[in-house]
């Protein structure tokens, strides 16, 4: 594609301590501009992708382009690291006996002193920081410090941006926040970004692109939405929508007939009172905030639904439960 910033291909990395560790055979293209977030549990090999994304790690095979050159790796250049690439890590790498604004402006040169402290200024409004800018980084909460270290890595003018758990330090109304201003920043000053997660939330939220990883593979990617709606695989349902999967055995004792597993999202589960042949018992309520999800069962089998409207069905009440809309795989699928 013509505007193609970054092409992973073929990347392999294994650490030698751990023989099934590390990322193996990833490839993927990423169009400048986009929002990419590389998504799965701890020890699926996020971090690693990244790290061999900036050149930081040597490569078992494989190689990373940026704008058609290729990374080079740790043992190829004196400092690792990509010039035109940023690295937020979890640690901020921010000099903590310094104020807010003289770590941002730090990465900006003297020669145009007036430039400098515009430019400065503008990304501590962009990120929200403006009233923390004589502060410590030392007086500073984590939530806070990793907006400074955001607006340190984009004022100088950064193409790309890679953020490793952007939201770690965040509570939740901040990360709402940080999202959507990452979100506002990204289509404002045209910076791609690629951003690690173990909260699925984040890249449905944000991310153009999304790439789930699996025990160090690429499970899927795509658009979000394609993906939510058409997962490839049972685990990505289950990862992204706390969907339920039921045997073909179990699904028959709830009138499914399928040979094959039966996956559903809680919020493709209709209940009214009007089907009288779906009863199920509502085993529990979970609240949620402004919904709740109830675990329901029929004929010994479980399954969860959304209920917005709170406490209409309470605990070791009946209702009826129709599975709207479900997906099926194959018996031996993950
Ligand atoms: N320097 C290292 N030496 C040996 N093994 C490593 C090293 N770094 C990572 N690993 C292993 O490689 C696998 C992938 O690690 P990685 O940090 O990439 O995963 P992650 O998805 O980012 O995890 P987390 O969300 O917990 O940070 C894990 O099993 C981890 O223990």
């Amino acid at each position: 594609m013509d505007n193609q910033i970054i092409s992973v291909k073929h990347v392999s990395k294994r650490y030698a301590t751990a023989p099934y560790s590390g990322v193996n055979d990833i490839s993927f293209d990423i169009q400048a501009g986009q929002i990419v977030a590389i998504i799965g549990e701890s020890g699926s090999g996020k971090s690693t992708l990244l790290k061999s994304i900036f050149g930081l790690l040597k490569l078992d095979s494989g190689e990373v382009l940026f704008n058609g050159k290729r990374v080079l790796g740790p043992d190829e250049q004196l400092i690792p690291g990509h010039k035109e690439m940023k690295m937020v890590t979890q640690d901020f790498s921010l000099n903590i006996y310094a104020k807010v604004y003289d770590n941002i402006a730090s990465m900006l040169s003297n020669t145009d002193i007036s430039s400098k402290n515009s430019k400065t200024v503008a990304m501590m409004q962009h990120l929200h920081i403006e009233h923390l800018r004589d502060k410590k980084i030392i007086e500073l909460s984590g939530g806070e410090q990793q907006r400074v270290a955001i607006a340190k890595a984009l004022v100088s003018d950064t193409k790309m941006l890679l953020l490793d758990e952007p939201f770690s330090q965040v509570d939740a109304l901040l990360k709402n926040q940080l999202r959507a201003d990452l979100k506002r920043i990204a289509s404002e000053t045209g910076v791609t970004i690629i951003l690690v997660s173990h909260d699925p939330a984040d890249g449905l939220f944000l991310a153009d692109q999304l790439i789930l990883l699996k025990d160090g593979k690429l499970l899927q990617q795509g658009k979000p939405s394609d993906i939510y709606n058409d997962p490839a695989h049972i685990y990505t349902a289950q990862i992204l929508g706390n969907a339920v999967a039921l045997t073909p055995a179990d699904a028959e004792k709830l009138g499914i007939h399928a040979n094959q597993q039966v996956v559903f999202y809680p919020e493709w589960v209709e209940l009214k009172a009007s089907w009288a042949s779906r009863r199920f018992e509502v085993k529990d309520v979970y609240y949620k905030g402004f919904f709740e999800e109830l675990l329901l069962e029929r004929n010994g089998v479980q399954i969860r639904a959304i209920q917005l409207n709170r406490e209409a069905h309470k605990k070791n009440d009946h209702v009826q439960a129709n599975i709207g809309r479900f997906l099926t795989f194959d018996v031996d699928a993950i």
